[in-house]
């Protein structure tokens, strides 16, 4: 956090499609470890990872490789998501007993079968499950962050269950920034972008009770360039953001490196829009007074 109580978002690459694409063939191209040093190179604070138990893209070779890589890279973080009531658990118990880094686990309440990650935890709910299971990741050092969907009321109860952070579910968002953007008829547009703006207070509100009760914030899901700008000047305190689909999907036009770079200069922009914010906020109560 800078003087002006602005935090650095760090961006962690999730490498699932690269791992998609290489199961395609048995020939180990493209090469998932490559791909997640290519991306600490270019410069990502963190890789992440989702090893569904169907290994339709992440393996559980892969996770231990990875995290083989990430003892190279000390000031970086490993991510490791998945659901805590089937498989994710036994990676953080592995990897902590071989002594291979895990910053942070991220409990994702995926099916086994689900086409791909479309909801948060559910509180009260979830919430007595979910205590033993975060203590247990604690007691091996690691971090944890609930997958959460925009509800301001339901941040109490992720801090009761003992999360560190929140993971916003941020398709919703991505959604509606699509909708806002497109090029709608007359009159729809406005409707579109009223939209955007009661999303994105969702959002905001949920950002502050997690903040209010001690929660970190994450974010994540259909993130791209287009949106992630104007995502981060809106919510507050975002801590990391991991994203995948669009990162990777930009790589197969531009490099993975130059794509990186592309997401982290989108991160830049957006901090340097709020702090000319809080500069201008701060130089108008020092003339007011
Ligand atoms: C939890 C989340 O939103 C993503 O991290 C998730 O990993 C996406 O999974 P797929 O890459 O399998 O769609
Ligand atoms: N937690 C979100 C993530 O890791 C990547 O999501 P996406 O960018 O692939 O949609």
């Amino acid at each position: 956090m800078n003087s002006l109580g602005i935090h650095k978002t760090a961006l962690s690459v999730n490498i699932n499609k690269i791992a998609l694409l290489r199961n395609t063939r048995h020939l180990d191209v493209p090469n998932v470890l490559r791909a997640a040093e290519l991306s600490l190179q270019a410069g990502a604070r963190g890789i992440t990872v989702h090893p569904r138990p169907d290994e339709r893209h992440i393996r559980g070779s892969d996770v231990f490789e990875i995290a083989a890589l990430m003892k190279d890279w000390p000031d970086r973080e490993f991510n490791v998501e998945g659901n805590p009531l089937q498989n994710l658990m036994d990676f953080v118990r592995d990897l902590s007993a071989r002594g291979l880094p895990i910053h942070q686990c991220t409990f994702v309440p995926d099916s086994h079968d689900q086409f791909t990650s479309d909801h948060g935890w559910s509180f009260p709910h979830d919430l007595l499950q979910l205590q033993p299971l975060i203590a247990q990741a604690h007691a091996r050092g690691v971090r944890v962050s609930l997958f959460m969907d925009p509800v301001p009321a339901a941040m109490a109860a992720a801090k009761q269950a003992g999360a560190d952070r929140v993971e916003l579910y941020t398709e919703s968002f991505a959604s509606a920034f699509n909708s806002a953007h497109a090029i709608a008829r007359v009159g729809t547009h406005a409707h579109a972008r009223a939209q955007l703006q009661t999303v994105l207070a969702r959002f905001v509100e949920t950002a502050q009770a997690a903040i209010d009760v001690g929660l970190g914030i994450n974010a994540g899901h259909d993130l791209n360039r287009a949106n992630l700008t104007e995502f981060l000047i809106a919510v507050p305190g975002v801590q990391e953001v991991s994203i995948g689909h669009a990162l990777i999907a930009d790589a197969l036009a531009m490099g993975l490196d130059a794509s990186v770079k592309a997401y982290q200069a989108c991160i830049d922009s957006a901090e340097i829009s709020v702090k000319a914010k809080a500069e201008n906020t701060v130089n108008l109560s020092v003339t007011s007074a």
